[in-house]
């Protein structure tokens, strides 16, 4: 199911308001400067983060659902991951061997503990675990941001193959002009207490 995930109003701490809409498959980019509140907002829409005004996908605002089947839908992706469970297995749905192979892995890597995963391998595993999930929309917390040049631009690709072909709509926090330019559909900043379209 492809929806629209919108923004209607949001205030989170001193930004705001926000009203924006990002459409089935489009990537809404946002940056500014460290601190500006781009983790604050993506957390907000995830309802994790108090706020003001109404986060809707579809019709059906955040407010109508339990937190935890929001968050299902519109998952967030912190730039940072957190795993709970001893073997990365366990915090993954069902085996989608092509994501891995294209995230640079053997399919065994679903076998090993969490506990000797590198920060970039922590990252890649995060966004496959986070799609065999089935998310609907996705908030993507500067997602490439452990990772080097080469392992970047695969991560890049297939995530746009993968927004594209199911038609998730996605707020991608970035710092790197030409990755906003690589991947956005749309790209706002916040400047002061405002989101500006850039
Ligand atoms: N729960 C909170 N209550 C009050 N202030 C907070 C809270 N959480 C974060 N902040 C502050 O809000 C500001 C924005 O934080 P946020 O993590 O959203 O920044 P950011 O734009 O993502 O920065 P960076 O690019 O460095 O990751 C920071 O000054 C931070 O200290």
């Amino acid at each position: 199911m492809t929806q629209t995930l919108s923004l209607d109003n949001l205030h989170v701490g001193e930004v705001g308001p926000v009203s924006l809409q990002v459409g089935p498959g489009e990537i809404l980019c946002i940056s500014g400067p460290s601190g500006s509140g781009k983790s604050r907002l993506l957390r907000a829409v995830a309802d994790l983060e108090p706020h003001e005004g109404r986060v809707l996908l579809g019709d059906t605002p955040a407010s109508d659902l339990s937190a935890s089947d929001w968050r299902r839908r519109v998952m967030l992706i912190p730039s940072e991951s957190r795993w709970w469970h001893d073997h990365v297995r366990d915090h993954c749905g069902p085996e989608q061997t092509e994501d891995l192979k294209a995230l640079g892995f053997e399919p065994s890597v679903l076998d090993w503990p969490v506990s000797r995963l590198s920060s970039g391998e922590k990252q890649r595993l995060a966004l496959y675990r986070a799609l065999t999930l089935a998310p609907e929309a996705l908030l993507l917390d500067e997602p490439t941001a452990n990772l080097d040049g080469t392992n970047r631009d695969q991560v890049e690709r297939w995530l746009l193959e993968r927004i594209r072909e199911s038609g998730r709509p996605t707020l991608w926090v970035a710092h790197d002009p030409e990755q906003i330019q690589r991947v956005a559909s749309a790209h706002y900043r916040i400047h002061g207490h405002q989101l500006e379209r850039v």
